[in-house]
């Protein structure tokens, strides 16, 4: 996260749901009733600490100083079958695709996918009975009633994989940075050696008529990157979501489009042969590198059976027809 990232994908948190409040073992009495029947009421259920969907959050980022959240306790019962008060519960707003786990365990609790979408995280002790639960007809005064259950304190992880339209797939310095900060406001770092991108990026791709989508910069994947050389495999994950991959083959390739192409391709298969039936779509980047008769060569070698384009991100040249070929594709999904 030392690039200033926008992007948190991790958290992990201390959370603590609240105690159960105590029945009451009241009895009742009044101007009229010296030895009343049992009349307390329950205790309040302690505070959840709760995760709910929030569809306008991107990122993590705003829990990242929240180490520690902690839940109401219940009330006790009182008089007269009062029930206690429900303790206050805590709730961590989370993007679409965050994904709860225990830490300890490493087990999935959920995940949450719809807007507005609730779970409890921490399960809070549930308040005691108040001792009227217990009178029977040979027991008609129970001077007791049940203790609140306690709370748990654990440590959870929020994990986000994103949610993208567009991941864009290719080799380091293919050129993948340059083309986010070209068509969003995102502002990832560019240089000219590998791995410059070590966490993934996201940025909004404004298209016609007030339309937008979503694409990430995922960091470079490399050859074997599924079998965990190299950074990609830490972020593949990533793009398990996107619903079109760009392929991104730079024109200064040492390979020919067609073999880098098949490289990337069988990289995805083995990290995940589903990824292999996402919508795809290939552009060779860099394109102001070649002079019209290399360019004229290199067109005839494109893979024919994925819908491809040469763009150049620094002379912007192919890429609002990039983006209409992406917009199709994401829409064909749907
Ligand atoms: N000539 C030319 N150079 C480009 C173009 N797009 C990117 N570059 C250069 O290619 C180099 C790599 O670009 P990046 O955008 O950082 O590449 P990346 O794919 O994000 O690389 P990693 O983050 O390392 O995976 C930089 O020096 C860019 O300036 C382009 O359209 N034309
Ligand atoms: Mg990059």
């Amino acid at each position: 996260m030392s690039q200033g990232s926008n992007f948190v994908d991790y958290v992990k948190i201390c959370c603590r749901s609240g105690h159960g409040g105590s029945g009451s073992a009241h009895l009742h009495r009044d101007k009229h009733t010296a030895m009343g029947g049992p009349d307390g009421g329950d205790g309040g259920r302690g505070g959840h600490v709760i995760v709910k969907g929030n569809a306008q959050l991107w990122t993590l980022l705003h829990l990242k100083f929240r180490k520690h959240v902690i839940a109401g306790d219940g009330e006790s019962g009182g008089s007269s079958q009062k029930s206690g008060k429900t303790g206050r519960d805590e709730i961590l707003e989370v993007p679409l695709g965050t994904i709860a786990k225990n830490s300890e365990t490493g087990e999935t609790l959920f995940e949450i996918t719809q807007d507005g979408e609730t779970r409890i995280l921490t399960e809070a002790g549930r308040g005691g009975l108040g001792n009227w639960h217990f009178k029977t007809s040979t027991f008609q005064t129970p001077r007791f009633a049940q203790p609140g259950e306690d709370g748990k304190e654990e440590w959870n992880v929020l994990e986000l994989k994103l949610l993208a339209d567009v991941g864009l797939v290719g080799f380091p310095n293919a050129g993948k940075s340059t083309l986010l900060s070209v068509v969003s406001a995102a502002k990832p770092e560019i240089a000219d050696y590998a791995f410059t991108t070590l966490v993934p990026n996201l940025g909004i791709v404004a298209y016609r008529n007030g339309r937008s989508f979503v694409m990430a910069d995922i960091p470079g994947i490399i050859e074997g990157a599924s079998q965990g050389k190299g950074l990609g495999f830490r972020f593949l994950r990533h793009i398990e979501r996107n619903s079109v991959l760009l392929f991104m083959v730079p024109a200064d390739t040492n390979r020919t489009i067609k073999e880098e192409y098949n490289i990337l391709l069988k990289e995805l298969q083995e990290y995940n042969p589903e990824l292999i039936h996402k919508p795809r779509v290939l552009a060779i980047t860099k394109s102001d590198m070649l002079d019209d008769e290399l360019l004229q060569e290199m067109k005839k070698e494109v893979p024919q059976d994925v819908p491809s384009i040469f763009i150049s991100s620094v002379a912007q040249k192919g890429i609002n027809e990039l983006k209409d070929l992406l917009w199709t594709e994401i829409n064909k999904e749907q």
